[in-house]
């Protein structure tokens, strides 16, 4: 990815404080091994005595002895193999508790400001990635890399030649395996590349189905998917024959060099520079050596996974940085003050709202209005603490929003975004903001306050209705009205409705207008973005804003008069039966 490593040195030092946690668990792994990988040497052993010692002084005893000797030696060495393999696995799970919370809230903080953001997207998977490789078997095999020098040393001890033969024969798979990687490398980004856009348009249209088809997208949807599907299969193709041919020159490479060990070994007996017994364990040893080597070469796209895995879980830590427990503050007074606000959406270069001041009092309440694109949501967005602001301040009861944790903020704040969603669950557990054990009584007290009591009531299970993925079995305008209750619910001192009424009919906007009223009642602060005239007929105050700035602030007869050429129309408009 080629970035600078102190450019997510934070991001390292939280991960390798949740690798310490598990280091215990990863050390007595190693220690098993040690004892396994030591364990190991009694085949050769075995091969050794029976050639040299058995065969020559043709004693059964002898054999029996040793024969027993080297069952307790496998047995113990399967048990501690089994032994670290549970170790490993723990240690990945554990690991993953340790870290699941926090890169969980990490991808939320950074999908909130950009939603289709690649580290976002990824990072549970990568997380998934470090969980897996720990389990996998490759751990173990690095961890038996280390052994491999032992084994080798143990050749030369028995004759030069055949070390400085077994060395080469394994630098040479190394460097079969290294040449593999380094000749796939384009291929393998542009396999991935070309299946990650077609699974994103095959998710995409199927998430969109009905709408998909009424449009008349799937066909072209459908040449695009085979498209990228080509592309990754043609380059999936080249990818998997060039890993074959390496696989079977490295399978190729590894029983000859264990041939050629035993060639060289019998040239050697017959030179007499070696026993018999050295011979055979020559070649043994030299398949121990080789096993982990082999065993990491062919796991090698899982260890780059997870260490590609690691870099971009380091980068997401760094960038979205876990808040110290922050002191609790009072719950703030329903008063807002916003001074000079200046916001930049999210990979934007301009601002969509520029030097907005104002200021709403307990029991007021604001419309917004103006043309498509004049920065309304924007200013929704700002004041629920969604987008920063690049300049400029946002005050809940004096203090700064940014101060508020996240958490706290929302219990403070009711949202109604243009579009709501709902997620899998019941209705009872989208309106208390996915409690899964929802206090009934505030729930109720929400649904009550949003006027949505009796619809709730009408589904078939009630509040316990389950629902799909995005409210999926509701209409548009239940969905708007559990959306309500949900930004109701917990008596926030701040109540942000961006378009309410849009999916609303007239008994729906005179509902929405009596929750206005009644927030205002009750000493809270409103604010609501519209294009409908009615949504704002209880608001005491009217902001019109365009191109990103104010372009008037006032009570709303003196700004409609100001600022709307036919505004008798928009005010009768905006009575129950008005004109939309
Ligand atoms: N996610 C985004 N990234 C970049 N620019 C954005 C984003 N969202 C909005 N904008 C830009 O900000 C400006 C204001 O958009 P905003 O959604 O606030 O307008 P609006 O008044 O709510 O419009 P509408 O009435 O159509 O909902 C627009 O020019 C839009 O292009």
């Amino acid at each position: 990815m080629g970035l600078d490593r102190n450019a997510f040195s934070a991001g390292r030092a939280e991960l390798a404080h949740a690798r310490r946690a598990v280091a215990s668990l990863i050390g007595r792994a190693a220690l098993f091994g040690t004892f396994a990988n030591l364990l190991l040497l009694a085949g050769p052993l075995y091969m050794l005595q029976v050639y040299d010692r058995v065969l020559g002084a043709r004693s059964e005893e002898t054999l029996v002895a040793l024969s027993l000797l080297l069952a307790l030696c496998y047995l113990i060495m399967a048990v501690l193999d089994h032994a670290r393999a549970r170790l490993t696995a723990r240690a990945g799970a554990l690991l993953h508790d340790r870290l699941g919370g926090r890169i969980f809230d990490a991808q939320i903080s950074r999908a909130a400001v950009a939603a289709d953001d690649r580290l976002a997207q990824g990072a549970l998977r990568d997380l998934d990635a470090l969980r897996m490789v720990m389990g996998a078997p490759v751990l173990m095999a690095l961890f038996d890399l280390l052994w491999t020098p032992l084994f080798l040393a143990a050749i030369f001890v028995f004759h030069p030649l055949l070390g400085w033969a077994a060395l080469g024969g394994c630098a040479l798979l190394i460097a079969l395996a290294a040449l593999n990687q380094a000749t796939t490398r384009a291929l393998r980004h542009n396999t991935a590349a070309a299946l990650d856009r077609a699974n994103r348009l095959a998710d995409a249209l199927r998430a969109e189905a009905p709408t998909a088809r009424a449009l008349g997208l799937t066909a072209f949807g459908r040449a695009r998917w085979h498209h990228d599907q080509e592309a990754a299969r043609d380059d999936g193709l080249r990818l998997s024959d060039r890993h074959a041919l390496f696989a079977s020159a490295t399978r190729g490479g590894r029983l000859f060099l264990q041939s050629a060990l035993l060639g060289i070994g019998a040239w050697l007996v017959l030179r007499d520079a070696l026993t018999p017994g050295a011979m055979i364990a020559t070649s043994v040893l030299m398949g121990r050596a080789l096993a982990p080597v082999e065993q990491v070469i062919g796991q090698w796209a899982l260890l780059q996974r997870a260490s590609r895995g690691w870099r971009q879980l380091a980068l997401l830590l760094t960038e979205c940085p876990g808040s110290p427990a922050p002191m609790p503050l009072p719950a703030p007074e329903p008063r807002l003050q916003v001074e000079q606000l200046t916001v930049v959406p999210p990979g934007a270069r301009a601002a969509s709202l520029r030097m907005l001041s104002l200021s709403l009092e307990p029991g007021q309440a604001l419309g917004v209005i103006g043309p498509s694109g004049a920065g309304k949501s924007t200013l929704a967005r700002a004041l629920a603490g969604i987008w920063p602001a690049a300049a400029g301040s946002i005050r809940l009861g004096g203090t700064p929003i940014g101060l508020f944790p996240p958490a706290e903020l929302a219990r403070h704040l009711g949202y109604l975004p243009q579009q709501v969603p709902l997620f899998e669950g019941t209705v009872a557990e989208n309106i208390a903001r996915l409690d899964p054990t929802p206090d009934a009584k505030a729930v109720v007290a929400a649904a009550r306050r949003a006027f949505a009591h009796e619809m709730i009531l009408s589904l078939p299970q009630g509040y316990d209705t389950p629902l799909g993925p995005g409210g999926a079995g509701l209409s548009g305008g239940q969905i708007q009205r559990i959306g309500l209750a949900r930004a109701l619910f917990g008596d926030p001192v701040l109540l942000i409705l961006d378009e309410p009424n849009a999916n609303l009919d007239n008994d729906g906007s005179e509902a929405m207008n009596a929750v206005i009223r009644d927030a205002k009642a009750r000493g809270r602060v409103v604010l609501v973005m519209a294009h409908r005239p009615a949504a704002i007929r209880d608001c005491d105050r009217l902001l019109v804003l365009d191109g990103g700035q104010m372009r008037a602030l006032g009570p709303p007869d003196q700004v409609l008069r100001a600022e709307v050429g036919n505004h008798a129309e928009v005010l009768r408009a905006a009575t129950p039966g008005g004109v939309a």
